[in-house]
């Protein structure tokens, strides 16, 4: 018998299993490279998905591993993938055979304990083909006003779980619940199991390792490690696809009766615990990923708690992140309930889905090595070479030599107010930067000053290098020397305003196309091309023929971060972009500023959401009186404050 009689626990942070993962294979012989997220951890750790190839790029037989593409599960997928690369080192493999573990698909989602990631998307909906259009989920719809409420406890929560136990019955309980929900939905971002509205960072992340790791495989067997449905304790088999395939052939072949085949559709059924209504699979996408390949893609699927009680835990997580503080005790209870929900503290569940799920690979494996593929395949290729670093974004690369931003000693008065005292501030190509403080404290005076809607009297900014010529004027205040320069900087500096500020007599489109056309002189034909491609990125295609005043806010504060990017802006101010709008429309304005972040742009926020601007920024700015009292990177700054201001500040806004 295998042993794993005293298995490591499961529960450890996300950086711990990083370690314990990447240890393994470098202990494995494997190449490793690293894809780097752009956001970070709750405790400011990085976060990348790692990949380890053991083996030659150019195999034709490939055994790939993937964990955590519900990110909260990933502690049970990562503990298989280190364990099984561990036990089995130092690996002999025949030339025409690899094996790619992808540890933490969804590192996001594991660091910050949710089975979705940064976007609210459940990845394991988010492989659809997007060319052809979100597929629809009517019947969702009618029961999202019951499963996502606003207030934790009160008349609204109650009337909403009243609303949910009524629909609960008259589908025949759970069982006919279960299958509308978790089919995934593609118009409701705050809802339960939102497929997204495009491929998310994870999406194209997969994409990208496929690509580089599995293009000369010709038979591959696929893993992707899940818990959460199924019967306690009990690692199920199953193999996911829309159709037949000769993949599932092989796998039944393999497996035999252990192994069950789920084919979904609108009106499917299974009794395996998983959603046979969804589509938009892991499995899809990597048979989509490997069209030359016969591809054998398996989920293991390791039951935790009765599915009520799962999906309890996933609403109550879905209000924490909406609506609530995950620092606060109950966040930390919410927490807590959904940990245990997919990975038990128990020791007896821990082995079993360890040992069952390494006897899975050892099996595929051992087929896998036995098929005849006919050897390697392009033996141009290289083989594997010594870790490499794939940092494809680039907020996550090193900072350049230039700041895109730098602020020194900026001072500003209103007549005898002071309202900025030397406030200084210097971000990178890709950074984000935050500046949190009380009202009052100059925060959005201080990005007024920057692209000079209101003149500083003193200090010095310079933009991607260079420098904001200054003058004294002969009442001695300081005046921009060069109103070209002035105009031309601010061409490169995009402000996205509390109000929006849209031309309310003009379209979105003509909103989104003024200035590239009027002021960068762009063809028109250009400008309203790139003008459609924004609307897509910000979610608003169909409204680019609406006049501002038809849009709700959050439509049309998005319809303005869209024509502030029309700009192509070197640097974007946004000042209190959410703060003018109801509760429910801030979500959809974070996400796209939260896409701007993870694409890239570097960005100073100023801002009262402060989990968002904890999650998104690198950098935080806490402003008091003018002055910045503290800064510092998030995790340290909120977890750790140095002063009693930002204390008291943080204990009441947090
Ligand atoms: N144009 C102006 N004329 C006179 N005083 C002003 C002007 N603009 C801002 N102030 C004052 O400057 C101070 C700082 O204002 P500012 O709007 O920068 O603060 P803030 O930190 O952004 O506050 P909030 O979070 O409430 O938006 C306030 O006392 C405000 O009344």
């Amino acid at each position: 018998m295998r042993d794993v009689s005293a298995p490591r626990p499961y529960s450890v942070g996300f950086a711990e299993l990083r370690q314990r993962f990447r240890k393994a294979a470098e202990r494995a012989g494997a190449e490793l490279t690293e894809y780097v997220h752009p956001l970070h951890g709750p405790g400011g750790e990085a976060l990348a998905t790692d990949v380890a190839l053991i083996g030659r790029r150019n195999a034709s037989k490939l055994m790939v591993l993937i964990s955590g593409t519900h990110g909260v599960e990933g502690q049970f997928g990562s503990a298989c993938q280190t364990q099984w690369l561990e036990e089995n080192a130092p690996w002999r493999l025949p030339e025409d055979t690899a094996i790619l573990a992808i540890h933490l698909i969804n590192p996001w989602g594991t660091a910050w304990s949710r089975r979705v990631n940064e976007d609210n998307v459940d990845l394991n909906r988010n492989f659809v083909d997007w060319q052809a259009g979100a597929p629809k989920n009517d019947r969702y719809a009618d029961l999202h006003g019951a499963l996502v409420w606003r207030e934790w406890e009160g008349s609204g929560r109650a009337n909403a779980d009243e609303a949910l136990a009524a629909a609960t019955a008259k589908l025949g309980g759970h069982a006919g619940l279960a299958p509308i929900v978790e089919a995934g939905q593609y118009d409701f971002p705050d809802g339960l199991f939102f497929g997204g509205t495009g491929p998310t960072w994870s999406n194209r992340t997969l994409h990208d390792i496929l690509s580089s790791f599995a293009g000369a495989a010709r038979e591959a067997i696929v893993f992707d490690l899940h818990t959460g449905a199924g019967p306690y304790g009990y690692p199920a088999l199953l193999s996911v696809a829309e159709n037949e395939h000769d993949g599932l052939a092989w796998g039944k072949a393999v497996f035999g009766p252990a192994l069950s085949v789920v084919l979904t559709g609108k009106e499917a059924t299974t009794d395996t615990g998983i959603a046979a209504t969804a589509t938009g699979y892991v499995s899809a996408a990597v048979r989509k990923a490997m069209p030359d390949a016969r591809v054998l893609p398996l989920v293991i699927e390791c039951g935790t708690l009765d599915g009520p009680v799962v999906m309890d835990a996933v609403q109550a997580d879905n209000w924490l992140h909406l609506y609530g503080k995950v620092d606060s005790p109950l966040g930390q209870r919410i927490k807590a309930t959904l940990r245990a929900a997919f990975i038990p503290e128990d020791p007896d569940w821990q082995w079993n889905c360890l040992a069952t799920s390494l006897r899975y690979f050892d099996r595929a494996f051992a087929d896998l090595k036995a098929v005849d593929a006919g050897g390697c395949n392009d033996a141009s290729r290289a083989p594997a070479m010594a870790t490499t670093i794939v940092q494809p974004h680039p907020a996550a690369s090193a900072a350049r030599a230039t700041p895109a931003i730098e602020v020194v000693n900026l001072h500003k008065s209103f007549g005898q107010l002071e309202v900025l005292s030397g406030v200084g501030l210097s971000a990178s190509a890709g950074e984000v930067v935050s500046m949190i403080g009380s009202s009052g404290s100059g925060k959005s005076t201080f990005l007024r000053c920057i692209n000079l809607l209101e003149q500083p009297n003193d200090g010095r900014i310079i933009v991607d290098g260079e420098e904001i010529r200054m003058k004294k004027a002969s009442d001695g205040k300081a005046q921009p020397a060069d109103m070209r320069q002035v105009e031309r900087i601010r061409a490169r500096v995009g402000m996205v305003f509390q109000s929006f500020n849209l031309w309310p007599h003009l379209t979105v489109l003509e909103n989104i196309i003024e200035a590239p056309v009027h002021v960068l002189k762009e063809r028109r034909a250009d400008a309203v091309e790139r003008a459609h491609e924004l609307l897509r990125k910000v979610g608003l295609s169909d409204k680019h023929a609406h006049y501002p005043g038809q849009l709700s806010g959050g439509q049309q504060q998005r319809a303005a971060i869209a024509r502030t990017l029309a700009m192509q802006p070197k640097v974007i101010l946004l000042d209190e972009p959410t703060s003018a709008l109801d509760p429910e429309l801030v979500g959809e304005v974070l996400r796209v500023i939260r896409q701007l972040a993870e694409e890239g742009n570097t960005m100073i926020l100023v801002t009262h959401e402060m989990q968002f601007a904890r999650e998104v920024s690198h950098k935080i700015l806490f402003l008091h009186r003018g002055k910045v009292e503290e800064e510092g990177a998030p995790a340290e700054l909120f977890a750790n404050p140095r002063s009693e201001r930002l204390r008291q500040f943080l204990a009441r806004t947090l």
